[in-house]
């Protein structure tokens, strides 16, 4: 992948957990001017933002809002562009991390990253693939070519809802499948498991504005595949703790990092309840996670459903 001196960037990551830190190594590979901010970073954000072309986001959900309203109230170049490598839904409004960059910060172009991208493996030099969404085509350019190397392969798209929704909506199956694995229900089953559920991620996306073929795509079908067939998806790690007989409370405590499956799962039913969208899986997964119900009576619950066409 050819990368013109000239089109070295000066960017600022946010956040250096799991992803952060594996978004600064594939940054750092092209040899940009890389500047990454954390809470311990002995400067401020303020200065770590400076001059930057791009600004990209990665941290948990529950710091989405902070991080946003912080950078509102900073002096950004101009022509900066905001990336979102977040993958979750904010507890009280529902609203994705997009449209919360959205709302704060207007008048910057803003991207949305996400994948099928497992941290460890791309901190191993693995290959992989990934997406970058915007309604600003030259911003979404931008970012392709600050991302893009030998190992790291990444598309444009313009639809940046979408694209968020796959990455976000995944974490709550791959609980379920984690699950199914942990109680060893076979891969019939898991692959049913999969399959229906996109269908009810479809569904979801399509409430939001989302276009149902995106969901095909890597950020879609892509990651709910490499997320719901690694135990190296946290999200995966909880549903399999939890078959294992482990309690919620346990089975986050054990991961290294952090399962947005767990809070996406809530706010989701929650929306689903509102606008009446149908989401058996994430449904069941919510009240395994609330302790409603036993792993058994969830499986059980699944399958003894009214019986229906398949579209
Ligand atoms: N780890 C992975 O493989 C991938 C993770 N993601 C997504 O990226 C996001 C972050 O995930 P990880 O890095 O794995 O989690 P992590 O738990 O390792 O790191 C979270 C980061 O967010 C920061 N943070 C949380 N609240 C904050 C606040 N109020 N102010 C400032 N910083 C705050 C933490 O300090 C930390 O740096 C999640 O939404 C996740 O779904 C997306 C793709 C891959
Ligand atoms: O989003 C991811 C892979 O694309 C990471 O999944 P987990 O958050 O479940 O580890």
């Amino acid at each position: 992948m050819q990368n013109m001196r000239s089109d070295l960037k000066k960017v600022t990551i946010i956040g250096s957990g799991a992803w952060g830190s594996a978004l600064t190594s594939l940054v750092k590979t092209n040899q940009h001017h890389l500047q990454v901010w954390s809470r311990q970073s002995p400067y401020s954000l303020a200065e770590a933002v400076a001059d930057s072309d791009a600004i990209i986001s990665a941290v948990s959900m529950k710091g989405v809002r902070v991080i946003a309203e912080t950078l509102q109230t900073v002096k950004l170049l101009p022509h900066a562009v905001l990336v979102s490598a977040t993958k979750g839904l904010e507890t009280i409004t529902g609203q994705t991390p997009s449209q919360i960059w959205q709302s704060l910060i207007p008048d910057h172009p803003l991207v949305v990253l996400s994948g099928p991208n497992l941290s460890e493996e791309i901190m191993a030099g693995k290959p992989a693939a990934t997406v970058v969404a915007s309604k600003d085509e030259n911003a979404a350019q931008l970012i392709q070519h600050i991302f893009a190397s030998r190992n790291f392969r990444v598309y444009t798209n313009s639809d940046p809802v979408g694209v968020e929704l796959g990455g976000t909506l995944k974490n709550v199956i791959a609980i379920a499948v984690g699950a199914c694995d942990g109680l060893n229900l076979g891969t019939n089953a898991k692959s049913a498991l999969i399959t229906r559920s996109l269908i009810e991620i479809i569904r979801v996306g399509v409430y939001f504005g989302a276009q149902p073929e995106t969901f095909w795509g890597l950020s879609g079908l892509g990651d709910l595949l490499a997320t719901c067939n690694s135990n190296l998806s946290r999200n995966y790690q909880v549903g399999y703790a939890i078959a294992q007989g482990q309690s919620l409370e346990t089975a986050i405590a054990n991961i290294h990092g952090t399962a947005e499956g767990v809070n996406t799962a809530s706010v989701l039913v929650g929306i689903c309840d509102r606008e009446k969208i149908y989401v058996p899986v994430s449904r069941y997964v919510h009240r395994l996670l609330k302790g409603e119900i036993t792993l058994q009576q969830a499986v059980e619950g699944l399958m003894e459903r009214d019986l229906k066409p398949e579209n």
